[in-house]
């Protein structure tokens, strides 16, 4: 125990707990620095979806617009193995579905998949990384949903319209007992044209869920 203790202290020097969005040193138990804490304000953005299929209307809730620091936050936490940001993100994620959804008591959450193929090239799901942050703020289980059964082209690199077609039929239920009649929130990471949301909600629609919401890191300004 002392010993895990000491271990812990020489880390923390030797690898200094460094701000989320600027990569200042942070006291440890800090999760931005005092600058970045002030400038970045939670914001309260909603986007509407209507399944394509279904014509059902989802809602995805995000704290943060997709720009500046979150955006440069969002590549280290994706791309450059900084799967520590996810409990940065997670609290103020989940006060925000708390406050968005008030009326709805989630069965547990979920969150998009991406490919084995992908999943071992990054090491992570970072939305999965989310979702079970998340899961540790907001008290509610973690649940995998949803698989990934055809190796499509990456959203990001995309037109909107190629966005819409590119996730068609890429996502498939693991076990339908398990969402059938539940009330299910999905998580991204961020959210654009809302095509990734959109199919992966539909899926769960058609496999059973009565309700399913949203929420993401960040919303990209369309
Ligand atoms: O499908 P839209 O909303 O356009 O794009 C968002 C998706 O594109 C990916 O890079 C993100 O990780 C997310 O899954």
């Amino acid at each position: 125990m002392k010993n895990k203790g000491i271990f812990a202290a020489v880390l923390n020097m030797i690898f200094p707990p460094r701000c989320a969005f600027c990569g200042e040193v942070i006291l440890s138990g800090e999760k931005a620095c005092g600058k970045c804490s002030k400038e970045i304000k939670t914001l309260n953005l909603t986007k509407r979806m209507v399944l394509p299929n279904l014509g059902k209307t989802v809602f995805c809730v995000s704290p943060f617009a997709y720009e500046y620091k979150i955006r440069v936050s969002l590549i280290q936490f994706k791309f450059y193995g900084r799967r520590d940001f996810a409990d940065v993100y997670a609290e103020t994620m989940a006060a925000l579905v708390q406050k968005q959804f008030p009326e709805i008591s989630f069965d547990f959450l979920t969150s998009v998949p991406i490919s084995p193929k992908r999943k071992q090239g990054r090491g992570y799901n970072q939305s999965e990384l989310l979702a079970k942050a998340i899961s540790k703020c907001a008290f509610l289980p973690y649940n995998e949903c949803l698989i990934k059964i055809k190796e499509n082209r990456e959203q990001h690199k995309l037109t909107e319209k190629e966005r819409r077609t590119n996730v068609l039929g890429v996502y498939q239920v693991i076990n339908k007992e398990k969402i059938a009649g539940k009330k299910i929130l999905l998580i991204d990471d961020i959210v654009t044209t809302g095509a990734t949301l959109s199919e992966c909600a539909e899926t769960l629609y058609q496999g059973g869920a009565e309700f399913v919401a949203c929420a993401a890191v960040a919303q990209v300004p369309l």
